[in-house]
């Protein structure tokens, strides 16, 4: 699914989070938004879900306007994953299908086999506080995928974890969804994150976000430490880092 991103503006009452913003996402696309903390990454991140109607501007996916939420054609992962405690990992999976009447049997097979794809298949039974943070993101990748739509938001989604893991699991997820054939847009502010997974990356300014560059990543992505990897690093520091106009 394309997601096109035109001249989106978004506000909180005087406050202005994002000005002009536009970029597309093509079809089984990975895309990430990286910028300062606090820039209005997911604000915009929320715009394309639905979830904060645009101050001016349009959001389309496949031509059609983005007037709210469409779970059906977009999933997300927040950063505090919002697992349900109280349920085991199998049944946090289950909740998209529960949500849609897939009855108790096929839930459970496709719960299991979403886990196996995961990698969890022996933590079905375990409840989320049992589980590794890593452990837990899985989970909620897994739910994501339960929602079977095209399009994957994921604002942050290894933002707890440390460094090494989060390359770990994102790598993992990334072939995972290409796999799947998903579209993704990716919320991060780790410059390293996103330079090795993303197809293209969206460079916004200090709030309000504005885009500075959109960067595509080399084909085939550059491995970690390799002298391209550096190359894109670098570039991206001196993007995020470079002093604003006054
Ligand atoms: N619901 C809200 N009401 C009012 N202001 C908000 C709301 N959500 C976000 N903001 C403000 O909008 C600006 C952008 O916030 P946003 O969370 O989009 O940034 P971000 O780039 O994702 O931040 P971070 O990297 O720290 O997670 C911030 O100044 C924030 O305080």
């Amino acid at each position: 699914m394309r997601i096109a991103v035109s001249d989106l503006d978004l506000r909180y009452g005087d406050l202005i989070a994002a000005r002009k913003i536009t970029f597309d996402v093509r079809p089984g696309e990975f895309v990430s938004l990286i910028g300062p903390s606090g820039c209005g990454k997911s604000s915009v991140l929320r715009a394309l879900g639905g979830l904060q109607p645009p101050s001016g501007g349009e959001i389309t996916i496949d031509g059609d306007r983005v007037r709210g939420p469409q779970p059906t054609r977009m999933a997300y992962v927040f950063q505090d994953l919002a697992l349900f405690p109280w349920r085991t990992a199998r049944r946090n999976v289950e909740v998209p299908l529960e949500l849609r009447g897939v009855p108790r049997k096929q839930r459970r097979e496709r719960a299991e086999q979403l886990l196996a794809r995961v990698g969890l298949t022996d933590a079905a039974d375990q409840h989320p506080a049992q589980l590794s943070g890593g452990m837990r993101q899985r989970v909620a990748i897994a739910r994501a995928l339960a929602c079977d739509a095209g399009i994957l938001l994921l604002d942050e989604p290894f933002a707890a974890l440390d460094e090494q893991t989060r390359l770990r699991l994102g790598g993992e997820l990334r072939r995972l969804l290409e796999e799947e054939g998903k579209t993704v847009v990716f919320v991060t502010h780790s410059l390293q994150e996103a330079a090795y997974l993303s197809d293209r990356i969206v460079v916004l300014s200090p709030r309000p976000a504005t885009v500075k560059e959109v960067i595509t990543v080399p084909s085939p992505r550059p491995e970690v430490g390799s002298a391209e990897f550096h190359r894109l690093h670098a570039h991206l520091t001196d993007l995020l880092f470079a002093a604003e106009p006054a």
